[in-house]
């Protein structure tokens, strides 16, 4: 390994307790919101193919008619009380909001900048009343914050100039300053989640990434900061010339999961997921695959398989209301989460044989392992295939009532499992007891006590 300054300096997962937390939600709800919600995918009368929030940088949108948006803003049905009982139904754990994205334009009132919702129609603080209502309902928040900052005079993609230098210096303090200032307004966010750090400017200046981190932590000690941020001194990110992951997790999943264990290289990851195929911000016309409950739910069954989170988006209208289909995978959700969430919450990677039905999720450092059944064979078998020196003592499905299910044992460590009913809506969890090192011969089946 080469010796590095700016690289990680930590090697494997955090032990501490905010973390733990962080590892048991497993379920999150990312909001995307900001002016890019006024517009919504749309232009006088044009169609922009791109994703909503990313108008601004489209050939057919003026960029000061855009940044002069901020003087319509004014969310007059934003109730963030009915927001965090909504997605406290849902069964989300954690929430990441846009407190500023690559826009430049601050949903809280910064006093180091005057492109915020203090100037516009809304003048409140937009943030506060958020935390304080997902917090009051048991959910951790996260604040999402664009390092590009398209408004910003001094934000340079890549400095050619001493100018550019000289600006973009002034531009990394006014970061540092912004963040300071949320960790001050916000002291029950439990970290930040970094965005726009691509640009040359970021990824050569990887001295500052990690001073900056260094600084956040000092002030603000065990806050949890994904692998977007850091770059090391040779232009690295998310993992250090050394192949070691910067940050307290791999941030990199977006719009797309691992396939296997061997994928996660044993780092705590999440992965965060939109509802269409590319839209974070409110787009009135959503065209192309649009993701159905079933489908999110088996990704968030798959994350926890593969012990990481899953973070699904969503993008309210501009006056503070949610679209109806994403009101409804909300509901869906929730109801699938009430019965099932205790497969989700706590789980992690189970190290069994994985099978065509679906996946297996182990409750942390329990016997306790749960198969969610997404895939039902038309043979109606089931196939669980379990490791040497262990048994499987228990088996029964989840809903209410449980059904107990006596498997049909075979000689090699091997079961199969019928389930009764046929016709699923959403994805079945079974609950398996096992044991391990039982030393009795393997594969006795002992019945349900
Ligand atoms: C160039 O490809 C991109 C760039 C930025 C993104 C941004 C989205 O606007 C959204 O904020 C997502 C979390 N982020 C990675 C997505 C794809």
């Amino acid at each position: 390994s080469i010796t590095l300054q700016h690289g990680a300096h930590r090697i494997g997962n955090r032990t501490d307790a905010g973390m733990a937390r962080w590892r048991s939600l497993r379920l999150g709800q990312f909001i995307h919101w900001g002016l890019y919600a006024i517009p919504g995918g749309e232009w006088k009368g044009k169609t922009y193919n791109g994703a909503a929030e990313w108008i601004r940088s489209w050939k057919e949108m003026p960029q000061a008619e855009y940044d002069n948006l901020y003087k319509q803003f004014n969310p007059v049905n934003y109730q963030p009380e009915q927001w965090a009982l909504q997605a406290k139904n849902m069964g989300a754990k954690y929430m990441i909001i846009t407190t500023k994205h690559h826009d430049g334009f601050c949903l809280w009132p910064s006093k180091y900048s005057r492109y915020t919702v203090a100037s516009s129609p809304w003048k409140k603080d937009i943030i506060g009343p958020m935390v304080d209502a997902y917090n009051k309902n048991g959910i951790d928040v996260y604040l999402y914050f664009s390092i590009i900052d398209w408004n910003h005079p001094d934000w340079r993609a890549s400095p050619k100039t001493p100018a550019d230098s000289i600006a973009y210096g002034r531009f990394k303090v006014f970061v540092k300053n912004q963040l300071q200032e949320l960790l001050t307004k916000y002291p029950t966010i439990k970290g930040f989640w970094f965005d726009g750090t691509w640009d040359d400017s970021w990824k050569n200046d990887g001295a500052f990434s990690d001073e900056l981190e260094q600084y956040l932590q000092k002030i603000h000690p065990g806050l949890i900061i994904g692998s977007r941020l850091r770059a090391d001194e040779k232009g690295a990110r998310h993992f250090d010339s050394n192949g070691r992951l910067m940050g307290d997790y791999e941030q990199g999943w977006e719009r797309k999961l691992p396939e296997k264990i061997a994928d996660i290289h044993g780092n705590d990851w999440e992965g965060v997921m939109t509802i269409p195929e590319n839209q974070w911000g409110y787009n009135a016309r959503w065209a192309g695959h649009i993701k159905s409950a079933n489908e999110l739910i088996e990704m968030l069954v798959k994350s926890t398989s593969l012990a990481g989170n899953f973070v699904i988006n969503f993008g309210p209208k501009s006056d503070g209301t949610f679209r109806t289909e994403e009101v409804q995978r909300m509901q869906e959700i929730g109801q699938w989460m009430k019965v099932n969430g205790a497969a989700i919450y706590n789980g992690g990677y189970a190290g069994f044989e994985k099978q065509d039905w679906g996946y297996y999720i182990r409750k942390n450092g329990t016997d306790s392992v749960f198969m969610v059944v997404c895939n039902v064979p038309v043979s109606g078998d089931l196939r669980v295939k379990l490791p040497q020196q262990t048994t499987l003592t228990h088996a029964a499905t989840l809903e209410n009532p449980a059904q107990a299910i006596t498997p049909e044992v075979t000689g090699k460590n091997e079961y199969f499992l019928r389930l009764e009913t046929k016709n699923f809506h959403t994805p079945v969890v079974i609950l398996l007891q096992t044991s391990r090192n039982t030393g009795n011969d393997n594969g006795r089946f002992e019945k349900a006590k």
